[in-house]
């Protein structure tokens, strides 16, 4: 099993993380995890922060001269706001400062029900958890997650789908060329059209004092058949996936496949019909069993199917705006007009990447429940087993 635990405060020294469950003889590096950091703060539409960020991880255990020994991986990403931070975001009483308490909540984020809930008179005792700040260190442990996955050959993609009412087409590209062009793209989209429609929607946005949300779709490509189970409900692959990228900050929906449309299709036009060719087998692939479309979205009753995994996810528009939103002070009771010296307006590109570094996690966890071992060479033992017996099906 793959777990993990992330802390940290976003004006605090660092974000951590502790990785527990990766097998030992995993190539792993600084400088590959760091690569995935540096993508999630690349998108079109960040704000001053992002100017003062540049992420770089440290790993800190579980790894010695390039691999995996089997042990807890820590991995720290500091921050460098941390220099105009360190007296008030001091751990020592004696830089206790009640001057700078903030008291006005925002609306959309954590502050008011945080607040209200850990008895906090200082919103910042809620903000700094809240934020996606967090998110650079989930980053880190998906890059982890990728390394493991690409060795069975199972990569995670993510991209930007719609943006302002503004929807990338596919038109019939590959995912291969999905990814090309994606990786070009400053907002992480693959159509290159649309992408210029939604930059100047975003650029109208911030001119107004606005901010934008979007949505995100996320394929995994090369997961076998077999990961996540009918028989529990918390085993389901569909269910654990949902979990994931709900947990993102700012997410507030989750579909598979073909998700919310499928309620508005009959039948027939829904469920995936099944095929076989035996001379698929012969040709490498690891059935006969085929589908001519993939409406389920590669997940079928909590298990993988053997088809690309589809999720998508919709982002809310940044919470916090350069035009004012009204709320309470917390402790005056007074209303007030809720604004911001810095803020990003539009994080939907980052969103694609931190959505396919939890979307890794789960499937890195689901494969290691599946075929699991301690060494590198065990998980691939039994996964080349698996095959083989799948393909005898
Ligand atoms: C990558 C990323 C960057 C974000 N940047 C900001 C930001 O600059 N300002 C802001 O108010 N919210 C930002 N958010 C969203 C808030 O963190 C989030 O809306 C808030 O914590 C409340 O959580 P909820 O929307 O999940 O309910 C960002 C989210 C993500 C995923
Ligand atoms: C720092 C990051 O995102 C931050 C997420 C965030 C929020 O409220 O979620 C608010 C902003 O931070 P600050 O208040 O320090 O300007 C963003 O920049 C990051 O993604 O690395």
């Amino acid at each position: 099993m793959l777990r993990y635990l992330t802390a940290g405060e976003s004006h605090g020294p660092q974000l951590t993380a502790i990785v527990e469950g990766m097998p030992a003889g995993l190539k792993l590096s600084e400088e590959l995890v760091s690569r995935d950091l540096a993508r999630r703060q690349e998108g079109y539409g960040r704000g001053g922060r992002m100017k003062i960020e540049r992420d770089e991880v440290q790993i800190l255990s579980g790894v010695r001269w390039g691999e995996t020994i089997g042990s807890p991986v820590t991995l720290a990403v500091r921050n460098r706001d941390w220099v105009n931070w360190e007296e008030k975001m001091s751990p020592h009483e004696r830089h206790r400062d009640e001057k700078i308490r903030v008291t006005r909540s925002r609306p959309g984020h954590a502050d008011l029900p945080g607040a209200m809930k850990y008895d906090q008179r200082d919103v910042r005792n809620i903000l700094e958890r809240s934020s996606a700040r967090e998110t650079a260190v989930r980053v880190a442990v998906g890059s982890v997650a990728r390394a493991f996955l690409a060795a069975f050959g199972i990569e995670v993609s993510g991209f930007v789908v719609e943006l302002g009412g503004i929807k990338a087409e596919r038109n019939g590209l590959s995912l291969e060329r999905m990814k090309d062009m994606a990786a070009k793209s400053e907002l992480f989209t693959f159509d290159p059209a649309a992408e210029e429609l939604m930059k100047r929607f975003i650029d109208g946005a911030r001119d107004a004092g606005d901010t934008v949300g979007g949505s995100v779709e996320i394929i995994a490509s090369g997961v076998p058949v077999g990961l996540g189970s009918h028989v529990q409900w918390d085993r389901k692959l569909d269910a654990r996936l949902a979990l994931a990228v709900m947990s993102i900050q700012a997410i507030k929906g989750v579909e598979i496949g073909l998700g919310f449309d499928a309620a508005r299709r009959p039948g027939s036009q829904v469920h995936d019909e099944i095929y076989y060719d035996s001379t698929r087998v012969a040709r490498g692939e690891s059935t006969g069993f085929f589908r001519k479309t993939n409406n389920a979205g590669g997940v079928e009753g909590g298990i993988s199917n053997g088809e690309e995994i589809v999720i998508r996810a919709a982002m809310k528009p940044i919470p916090t705006l350069y035009k004012p939103l009204q709320s309470v002070d917390m402790v005056t009771k007074e209303p007030f007009e809720a604004t911001v010296e810095r803020s990003d307006c539009c994080a939907v590109p980052a969103a694609a990447v931190v959505a396919e570094s939890v979307v890794a996690v789960e499937i890195a966890n689901a494969f290691l429940e599946k075929f699991g071992g301690d060494s590198m060479a065990e998980v691939r033992r039994n996964y080349e087993s698996y095959r083989e017996y799948l393909q005898a099906f």
